[in-house]
């Protein structure tokens, strides 16, 4: 199933530098794996705004909550999920 994820990072501005300079680090390294994985299939920064839009391609709901709660950076985001279906008039065959 794909969905659709917003993710909108709000680091508290008491965090010291290294401790956010950590979990970036980490959460690069989750995501970059998780899109070799094929189960993160698209990561676009939203121009302007410390967020993010991402496809996930994974077998269901469960699937993706467990998969956000392994993010470093899941406490210190604001994650809205909208499930997708294909659209008829796509004219790709990989929609689901
Ligand atoms: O910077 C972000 O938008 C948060 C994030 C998600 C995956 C990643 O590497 O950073």
């Amino acid at each position: 199933m794909l969905f659709k994820v917003s993710m909108t990072v709000r680091l508290p501005h008491t965090m010291p530098a290294a401790e956010a300079d950590r979990l970036k680090a980490t959460e690069r390294a989750i995501a970059q794996e998780l899109q070799r994985s094929g189960k993160w299939r698209h990561l676009w920064r939203v121009a302007g705004r410390y967020a993010n839009v991402s496809i996930f391609d994974v077998a269901g709901n469960a699937e993706l909550h467990d998969l956000l709660l392994t993010l470093p950076l899941f406490p210190y985001m604001d994650i809205e999920v909208e499930a997708l279906c294909r659209h008829p008039s796509s004219i790709h065959d990989d929609d689901r």
